[in-house]
Parts: structure tokens; sequence; C-alpha cells
């Protein structure tokens, strides 16, 4: 098939990857210059784990511009713009409609529209209406609503992998199913289909459960400190029952990237619009926006003052195999640092601080960061991070403390090297 992208972000680029792997002829569209030439060059704008490869094995079926009159050879589209917050919560939509321009300037023939961006429930049929409106002829497309699952620093892995392919299709439509299973010919999972709005909605609900799962496991471990229990006990113990499983029970800084905070805060908008109290889902980001500072505190009772120390922070980005720091908990706890008196000295193996901050300097090592530190905060779960020598970690410390933000630690390990081990809800 000769199928398009819409946008080269870590959705876009590894659909167009995975797809032209699958033997279809792809062309990626984004309307970032940069990008584009950076592509074409060979090189993947962002780090994630196996897609560079996949691209360059790829070259041949797999081409890269900003040039809309692709999409007249296309039978497919597949929309992957972003779909970012608006301060309010809902999502910003702007990229979509941007598209949605674009596509009625261009569609002549018949096209099958893939929503691949996570968009509010009754985006698509909205925009089947808007492209109406804007002049293309009904029979000219349909709109096919199929939300990605992917995971950042295992993207690639994922697609080929998925545990379902969720198709929200119009009514009428007996047409698209067909065209979305070519697509996806070789790829072995089961299809749900639904209508629109319901393949909108298993999107959110799903990120929605999830990021539930993460504050509750982290207030369970606001609870384990007060009784002095392992948080990492807890989760094990009711991760064995399978209904509840033991995926997604890490508690730790809280979650972040690009998707769990502002999907939740999307859905919560769109619950509002039509009268609906998420009770629940406010519960979940306000567990969420304050275990930071639950891990603040900790730190403080234990290091008391902060004003004078250095501090060594292992990981910038939002979680490991990533260099992504959209909403990184690591990233804001570093900010918070940065005005409490202390210095810091951050070190992240991909990402990088977005913006300079107030006594933190990023270094190039654990060994720089840990050199002369009086305390150690893991920040994101490396690997790398959790295979530490601890006894040379101690011999280039200052301190003694290990605050395992992340509960990643082998806690024996670090201990038995003398150092102090600190968790969340590890007391
Ligand atoms: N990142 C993830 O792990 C992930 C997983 C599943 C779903 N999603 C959803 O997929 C969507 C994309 O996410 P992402 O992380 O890939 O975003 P991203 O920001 O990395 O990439 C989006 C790309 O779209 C391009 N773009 C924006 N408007 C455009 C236009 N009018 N024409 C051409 N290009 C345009 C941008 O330049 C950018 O390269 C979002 O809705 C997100 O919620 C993301
Ligand atoms: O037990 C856990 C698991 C995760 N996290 C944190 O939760 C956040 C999100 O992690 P993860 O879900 O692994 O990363 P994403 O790449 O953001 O992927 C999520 O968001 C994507 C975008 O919608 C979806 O496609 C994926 O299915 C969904 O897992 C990160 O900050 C993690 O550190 C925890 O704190 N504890």
């Amino acid at each position: 098939m000769n199928i398009c992208i819409i946008g080269a972000g870590y959705v876009g680029l590894t659909t167009a990857a995975v797809l032209a792997e699958l033997g279809h002829e792809v062309h990626c569209i984004d309307h970032d210059e940069r990008k584009i030439h950076l592509l074409n060059n060979g090189e993947v704008p962002f780090y994630e784990p196996g897609l560079e490869e996949l691209i360059t094995k790829n070259c041949n079926y797999l081409t890269f511009s900003g040039r809309w009159d692709y999409i007249k050879r296309a039978a497919v589209i597949v929309i992957c713009v972003g779909t970012p917050p608006r301060p309010d919560g809902s999502a910003d939509l702007r990229y979509i409609e941007a598209v949605l321009d674009r596509l009625a300037a261009t569609i002549e023939s018949y096209k099958t529209i893939v929503t691949k961006s996570t968009v509010p429930p009754g985006t698509n049929e909205w925009m089947r209406a808007e492209l109406i409106r804007k002049g293309v002829a009904p029979h000219l497309f349909r709109i096919v609503s199929n939300p990605e699952f992917l995971r950042e620093g295992s993207a690639v892995y994922d697609m080929f992998h998925p545990d379902k392919i969720v198709v929200g299709l119009e009514p009428d439509d007996d047409r698209s199913l067909a065209v979305v299973q070519t697509m996806y010919a070789g790829i072995n999972a089961p299809y749900v289909t639904t209508s629109l709005t319901g393949a909108e909605l298993i999107k959110y609900a799903a990120n929605a459960f999830l990021a539930t799962k993460i504050s509750f496991i982290n207030e369970m471990a606001r609870i384990c400190d007060a009784f002095a229990v392992d948080i990492n006990d807890v989760a094990r113990g009711i991760g064995f029952d399978p209904r509840i499983g033991p995926h997604f029970l890490q508690a730790g800084l809280g979650y972040g990237g690009s998707c769990f905070p502002k999907d939740v805060k999307a859905l919560e908008h769109a619950a509002r619009s039509r009268d609906v109290e998420p009770r629940l889902l406010q519960a979940v980001q306000s567990v969420n926006a304050t275990q930071i500072d639950v891990c603040l505190n900790k730190l403080n009772k234990e290091l008391a003052p902060l004003n004078g120390k250095k501090i060594a922070v292992l990981g910038i980005a939002f979680k490991p195999n990533t260099d992504d720091t959209r909403f990184s908990p690591a990233e804001a706890l570093i900010r918070q640092l940065s005005g409490s008196g202390c210095t810091v000295a951050a070190y992240d193996p991909k990402a990088t601080l977005t913006a300079p901050l107030a006594n933190v300097i990023q270094v190039q090592s654990v060994h720089e960061a840990i050199q002369d530190a009086d305390a150690l905060i893991i920040a994101t779960d490396w690997d790398e991070f959790r295979t530490l020598d601890w006894s040379e970690v101690k011999a280039a410390m200052n301190g003694t403390l290990v605050f395992d933000g992340r509960n990643c630690l082998d806690r024996r390990a670090v201990e038995q090297s003398g150092l102090r081990y600190v968790g969340v809800g590890r007391p």
C-alpha cells in the first residue's frame, strides 16, 4: 500500500518505519524543516532504541519531506501530530486543524484517513464534519480512529507486538476495517472494533487506568512509610492476584511524560464538558502533583538543612531509555532543589535539562555527579544506575545518603557498602 504519515514524532516515525518494514511504501510529512533535514541525512531527531536502525534498513521504502502533494498518491493517510494540553487542561487540537486544512486542499481521490493522535471523545466525528464543511465530498474519504499504545523507550517493539489493535469506525463503514488489516498485515494481535468515539475513549481509559495504578501505589507508599512497611513487599504481595497484576505498581516520584499528565487532564476536561464530575481522576492527579513534595520532605528529614549541601541527581528523562523530558518528574525535582539552597550535579545518559537552573550543573558521568556529594538521588530508573558499584560510590561521596526516588535499587547492596538507603515507602 502507499501510505502517508503526517507528523515525524515518536508515533509518526515509529509507525512509518514499522509500516515500511511490513512492506508498504511510506512517505512521512512534517512541517518542521529541521526534522526533515535530519531524517534525510539518516538521523532520528530524538533517542528511541532501534528506531534509527529500522529507518535505515527500510530507506528504499521510506521517504521524508514537507510536501503535501504526496497525499495525492497515498491510499491511506495516518495522522500522528501532537495534541498537547491547553492551560485549562483540554487538548489543543490546533495541529489536527492545520492538517485538516491541508487535506481539504489536497484530496482528489478516495482516502482512508487514520487518526493515531490521541484525541478527546467526539474529535474524529468532528474531523469528518470539518472536512466536509471545507469542501471534501463525503464519498471521497472515511475516517478511522486507530489510537496508539506504544511506550517511549520500547516504541518499535511495542508497535510490532501490540496487545490489541483498536479500530473505531463510522457507523456505515464496511470498507475501512479491511484497509487497516491490510496495513497491519504481519502483526499478530486481536482487533477491537468499535465506534469512532469508542476508540477515542479506549485510549483515554487505558492511560487513566495506568495513571490510577501509579497514584494508588504512591498513596500506599505514604501509608507504608507511616507504618514502617516496605511498599515493594506490598506491591509484590498484591501483584500475584491476577485481578490486580504486577505491572505499574512501582512507587516513586510519580508519573510524567508527554501522555499520562495531559491525557488524564484531557479526560477530566471532556467529562466535565458533559456534566460528569470525575472525582477519581482528580484524586489521581492530586496524588501525583504532591508526590515530589512527599519525597523532598523525606529527603529534608534525612539531610536537614539542605542549605549548603551538594546533591547528585541521577536521571533527568521522565523514564529510562528515552531523552524525553516532557513533564519529567526528575526534572521537576531538580527544579525544586534548585531553589532550596543546595547545589545539584545532575546526570542523565541521554536527556538534557530543558533550561539552565540556578545552582544546578549538568555533568557528563555518574562519577562527576557523585564526587563529594552529601546525598545521591535516583530520579530516573536507568539500568546504568541499578548496577553501580556502591563501594566506589561510597568512596567518591562526602555523605552517605542514597535516596532511591524510583525504588529500583538493591537495598542490601547499597547498605552493605556502608551507605544509608532511603526509598519511597521503604522505611
Ligand atoms: N509519545 C508517545 O509515546 C505516544 C504514544 C501514543 C500516542 N501518542 C499520541 O500521539 C500523538 C503524537 O505524539 P508524539 O509524541 O509522536 O508527538 P511529537 O510532538 O513527538 O510529534 C508530533 C510531530 O507532528 C509534527 N506536526 C505538527 N503539526 C503538523 C502539521 N500541521 N503538519 C505536519 N507535521 C506536523 C511536529 O512537527 C512533530 O514532529 C499525540 O496525540 C500523543 O498523545 C504519543
Ligand atoms: O509502575 C510504574 C510505571 C510507570 N511509572 C511512571 O509513569 C510514567 C509513564 O511511563 P510509561 O507508561 O512507561 O511511559 P509512556 O511512554 O508515557 O507510555 C504511556 O503513555 C503512552 C502515550 O499515550 C501510551 O501509548 C503507553 O501505553 C503508556 O504506557 C513514567 O514517568 C514512569 O516513570 C511509575 O511511576 N510507576
